[in-house]
């Protein structure tokens, strides 16, 4: 379980948002919601550990996770609201080096696989710098179908993605509730993601 217990945020003398409490079992989704600057980036990065909050505290089980430190970063599995695609790697090298980094060693043969999943037939070998920016999503996107990692934390997953990477998105996010995973995601469009329990954050 993820608990976030009277969280602040600052960012040099203004403060984005306090009094901010949740928390998140397996198999439950939460939706963080906001106008643009209502600092859902910032909380983002906090849940996952990048940043420290200006007061408050978030706990893995009852632990803080700056004290379980790189266990925590091995339960996670962060994607930025950039996709971090670089142009000069090809789309495998991009999915095999972001799972090599994610601990996940995959041969050439699983990254094919997990492009061709995410609607990429064809485009497997060619320079990141040449897809366009739904494909490069659908890029960092794959990513989620070979991580085994407890919790995601996906910054507007859904940017630059037209209906049907949307609808495919949809499915593996439900496939891995259904089988236990935790998702907190940001999003300015709507989505029906079916989850044992949807919270939904509202930072104004
Ligand atoms: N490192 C920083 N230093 C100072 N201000 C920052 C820093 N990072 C973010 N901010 C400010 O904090 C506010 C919240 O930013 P954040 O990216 O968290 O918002 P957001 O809700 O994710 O916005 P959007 O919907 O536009 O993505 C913004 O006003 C931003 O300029």
């Amino acid at each position: 379980m993820l608990q976030g217990s009277n969280l602040e945020c600052a960012r040099g003398d203004r403060v984005l948002f306090s009094g901010i409490n949740f928390s998140i079992k397996p198999g439950e989704l939460m939706q963080v919601r906001g106008p643009n600057g209502s600092g859902k980036t910032s909380l983002l990065r906090m849940l996952c550990g990048l940043t420290v909050p200006s007061s408050g505290e978030i706990n893995w089980n009852g632990t803080s996770i700056r004290s379980l430190g790189a266990d925590y970063f091995s339960m996670i599995t962060y994607l930025g609201h950039l996709s971090g695609v670089k142009d000069d790697l090809t789309a495998i090298e991009n999915l095999r080096i972001t799972s090599a980094l994610a601990g996940v060693a995959i041969d050439e043969k699983i990254a094919y696989e997990a492009l061709q999943k995410m609607g990429l037939e064809e485009r497997e070998t060619l320079l990141a710098k040449v897809l366009s920016q739904g494909q490069k999503r659908r890029v960092a996107l794959a990513r989620l179908i070979l991580v085994n990692t407890k919790l995601w934390i996906l910054d507007e997953p859904l940017t630059a993605l037209d209906v049907s990477a949307i609808e495919l998105i949809k499915n593996i996010i439900e496939r891995y509730l259904a089988q236990g995973g935790m998702v907190i995601l940001t999003t300015h469009q709507e989505i029906d993601i079916s989850a044992t329990v949807t919270h939904q954050l509202y930072l104004s």
